[in-house]
């Protein structure tokens, strides 16, 4: 941290009742140099429970929610489906689930987000990861990468992911890593990590990773909620535990943002693997385009969809 920011930490845990706009400054400040901001119980129990209870449901296969992904651990993909949350290891996309869709439209996040990415805000792309106990081969992992990578839209200063924990995270169950400061880097290249026990369907890494590098464990309770840059190195370390780690997150990007061509670029290989994606699924040509793909997910939640 710079020493400014220091000292504003310092000022801040003297005063008795620090003035709001300090501990405002001081979080900007925070996010700007280190790529990252923690709020400590910002959604509420109550809201958690019911994100929960949606889960649940789901897994269990009692709705039906158009467009989800259901995604299962790459250690259990080729067993038999049973209908149950051990079964699932994250949702994409459950933008047309009203219950779960709330947590993207809750004001306490919103607040924050604008003061990040401005007041027109979209809701591009949703998650909730239920990181299972590892199977043994490590597979739980997420290996070390930056959001940006899946994105082709910019400026990248006007994305931002809330990410919110459901539960305790700790090291021990595979909390969030980050490395502070590397969103001022540029997209790096990513690729398959060569991992012997194998890795899940688009968990691309950073290439060269060098696991040398200084990082932060965010270790966290229910309700806590990280904002992070999308050029952040970030990765999730195994569950080493038997409960399944779960938390509920969404990348916000400005309505005034725009679409980039990622042919010629770092992002051709998530963009061929997108697409193939699409077309077995959809039965969709090659005539859809990275960009459709992201344009039929996003969601007004605030101001105006100018350009997205
Ligand atoms: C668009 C990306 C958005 C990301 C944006 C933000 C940053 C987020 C960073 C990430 O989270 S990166 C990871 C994002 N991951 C994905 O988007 C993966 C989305 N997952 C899927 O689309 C499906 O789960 C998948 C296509 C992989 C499988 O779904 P299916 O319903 O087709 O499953 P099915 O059981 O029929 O299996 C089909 C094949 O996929 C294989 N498979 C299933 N789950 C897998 C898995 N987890 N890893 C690897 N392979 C997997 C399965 O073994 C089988 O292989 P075979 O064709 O050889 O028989
Ligand atoms: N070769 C790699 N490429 C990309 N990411 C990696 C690589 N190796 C490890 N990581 C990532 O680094 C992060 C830390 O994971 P790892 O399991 O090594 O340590 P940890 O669980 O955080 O630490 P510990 O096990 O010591 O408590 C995870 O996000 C993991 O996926
Ligand atoms: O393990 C997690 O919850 C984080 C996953 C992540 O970084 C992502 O899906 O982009
Ligand atoms: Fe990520
Ligand atoms: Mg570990």
């Amino acid at each position: 941290m710079s020493r400014a920011a220091e000292r504003l930490r310092l000022l801040i845990t003297h005063l008795d009742r620090p003035p709001a706009a300090i501990v405002s400054f001081y979080s900007r400040l925070f996010y700007e140099e280190n790529g990252f901001l923690l709020i400590k119980n910002l959604v509420s129990e109550e809201d958690i429970d019911r994100f929960r209870r949606e889960f649940e449901r789901i897994c269990r296969q009692e709705i039906k929610v158009p467009g989800l992904v259901v995604m299962r651990d790459v250690a259990i993909a080729k067993s038999e489906f049973v209908p149950d949350q051990k079964a699932v290891s994250k949702l994409q996309d459950f933008q047309e689930d009203p219950e779960l869709f709330r947590y993207c439209s809750l004001p306490e996040i919103l607040k924050y987000v604008e003061c990040f990415i401005g007041p027109n805000i979209m809701a591009m792309h949703t998650m909730l990861i239920n990181k299972p106990p590892d199977a043994g081969k490590k597979t739980s992992r997420h290996p070390m990468h930056q959001d940006l990578h899946y994105f082709p839209f910019r400026p990248a200063d006007r994305i931002v992911c809330a990410w919110t924990a459901m539960e305790k995270v700790s090291r021990q169950n595979g909390c969030l890593v980050v490395l502070p400061g590397s969103h001022k880097g540029t997209l790096q290249e990513h690729d398959y990590p060569e991992w012997e026990g194998g890795v899940n369907k688009m968990y691309h890494g950073v290439r060269g990773y060098d696991p040398q590098h200084p990082r932060v464990h965010l270790e966290m309770e229910k309700g806590d909620t990280v904002f992070f840059h999308p050029l952040l190195i970030h990765g999730s370390g195994m569950n080493q535990t038997q409960g399944f780690r779960k938390a509920i997150s969404c990348h916000y990007a400005s309505g005034d943002c725009y679409y980039i061509d990622v042919k010629g670029t770092t992002q051709e290989n998530i963009e061929k693997e997108v697409k193939e994606i699409a077309a077995r699924k959809y039965a969709v040509g090659d005539e859809i385009t990275l960009k459709d793909t992201w344009a039929v997910r996003g969601r007004l939640v605030q101001g105006a969809r100018i350009s997205m």
